[in-house]
C-alpha cells in the first residue's frame, strides 16, 4: 500500500470546531457541505489511535472524534460526584445526564464537564485504571453511542472517528474502516515515554493490557471485522503510521480497491 503525500484534493473541505455533546447535540458551527468521508478507526490501547486519527484529520482537512475522551468524561465526573463505578444504574444515569461539550478540532483538544476544563484531567492515569468499569456499563455505551452517531451526523459525515467499536457499532458504514494495531511491547514502550517514565512496568501493564482485557468483554478490537482494513504500526514510526493509513483512505476513496485487505 503506497503512502501518498495528502491532499483534500477531490474530497473537499471541512473542518468543525467545538461542539456540544449534551441534550440534543449541536454544534452551532456551520457545516461544510463535501463528499462523506468517515474514516473509522479501532485498535487496543497505545497503538496509536489518537494520534494518528488526528494527524489524519489534520490532512484530510476533517473534523476528529475521540470517543475514548467520552468514556473518560463519564468517569471523570462519576469519580467527581462521589459515585461508585461498580453501581451500574447511578453510572449509567450520570452518562445520560452528562453536560459534556468536546471538541472536534484535531488542533484544539478541549473537553468540558458541567462547564469545567477536564482536559487534562480525564488523561491522569486515575482515570485510565477506573474507566473500564465505565466502557463496560452497556446504559452508559447505549448513550454514547447514541451521541457519537448525532456528531458523526452534525460534521456532514466528514470525519475521522477512532476508539474501540467504531467499525463494527458505532458507524460500521464508514467509507473506511480500519483497525490500527501494535505490538504489546510496542505499545507499553509508547505509553511508558508517554507518560513521561512515571509509570512503573507493572503501571503501565495494568492501564495498558489489563485494561484491554476488560474493554474487551464489550468490544471486538483486536481483529478486524470483515472489510475492515489492518495497519500495524509495530516498525513503523509515527509519520510511516500516518502514510500508511493515508494509503489505505485513498485507496479506498479513489476506488482503487473496495474490500478488506
Ligand atoms: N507509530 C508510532 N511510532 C511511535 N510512537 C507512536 C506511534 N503511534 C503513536 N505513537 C505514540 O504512542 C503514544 C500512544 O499513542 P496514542 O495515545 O495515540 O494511543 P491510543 O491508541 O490512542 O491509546 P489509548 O487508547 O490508550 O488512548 C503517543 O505518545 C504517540 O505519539
Ligand atoms: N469506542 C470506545 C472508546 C473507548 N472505549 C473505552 C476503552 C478505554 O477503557 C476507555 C478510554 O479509551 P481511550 O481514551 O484509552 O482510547 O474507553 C470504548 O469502550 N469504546
Amino acid at each position: 500500500m503506497a503512502g501518498t503525500a495528502m491532499t483534500a484534493s477531490g474530497l473537499g473541505e471541512g473542518t468543525s470546531a467545538g461542539v456540544r455533546a449534551h441534550g440534543s447535540v449541536g454544534s452551532g458551527e456551520p457545516v461544510r457541505v463535501g463528499r462523506p468521508l468517515v474514516v473509522a478507526i479501532d485498535g487496543p490501547s497505545g497503538s496509536g489511535k489518537s494520534s494518528v486519527s488526528k494527524e489524519v484529520a489534520r490532512r484530510l482537512r476533517v473534523a476528529y472524534l475521540d470517543t475514548g475522551a467520552m468514556y473518560r468524561a463519564v468517569a471523570w465526573d462519576c469519580l467527581e460526584k462521589g459515585i461508585d463505578l461498580t453501581d451500574g444504574a447511578l453510572v449509567e444515569a450520570a452518562a445520560r445526564a452528562l453536560e459534556l461539550e468536546l471538541s472536534t478540532s484535531p488542533d484544539h483538544e478541549r473537553v468540558l464537564v458541567r462547564g469545567t476544563d477536564a482536559t487534562d484531567a480525564i488523561r491522569d492515569p486515575r482515570i485510565s485504571a477506573s474507566v473500564s468499569a465505565v466502557a463496560t456499563n452497556l446504559g452508559v455505551r447505549d448513550e454514547l453511542i447514541r451521541r457519537q452517531r448525532a456528531l458523526i451526523s452534525e460534521h456532514g459525515r466528514r470525519i475521522v472517528v477512532e476508539g474501540r467499536d467504531i467499525t463494527t457499532v458505532v458507524a460500521p458504514d464508514a467509507e473506511v474502516r480500519l483497525l490500527l494495531t501494535a505490538s504489546e511491547e510496542a505499545r507499553l514502550r509508547r505509553r511508558g515515554a508517554q507518560l513521561g517514565g512515571t509509570q512503573s512496568d507493572e503501571q503501565l501493564a495494568q492501564q495498558v493490557l489489563e485494561r484491554d482485557a476488560k474493554d474487551s468483554a464489550v468490544a471486538s478490537f483486536t481483529r478486524a471485522a470483515d472489510g475492515v482494513y489492518t495497519v500495524d504500526s509495530s516498525d513503523l514510526d509515527f509519520e510511516q503510521t500516518v502514510t500508511a493509513v493515508l494509503g489505505v483512505v485513498h485507496a479506498v476513496v479513489d476506488g482503487r480497491s473496495t474490500s478488506g485487505a
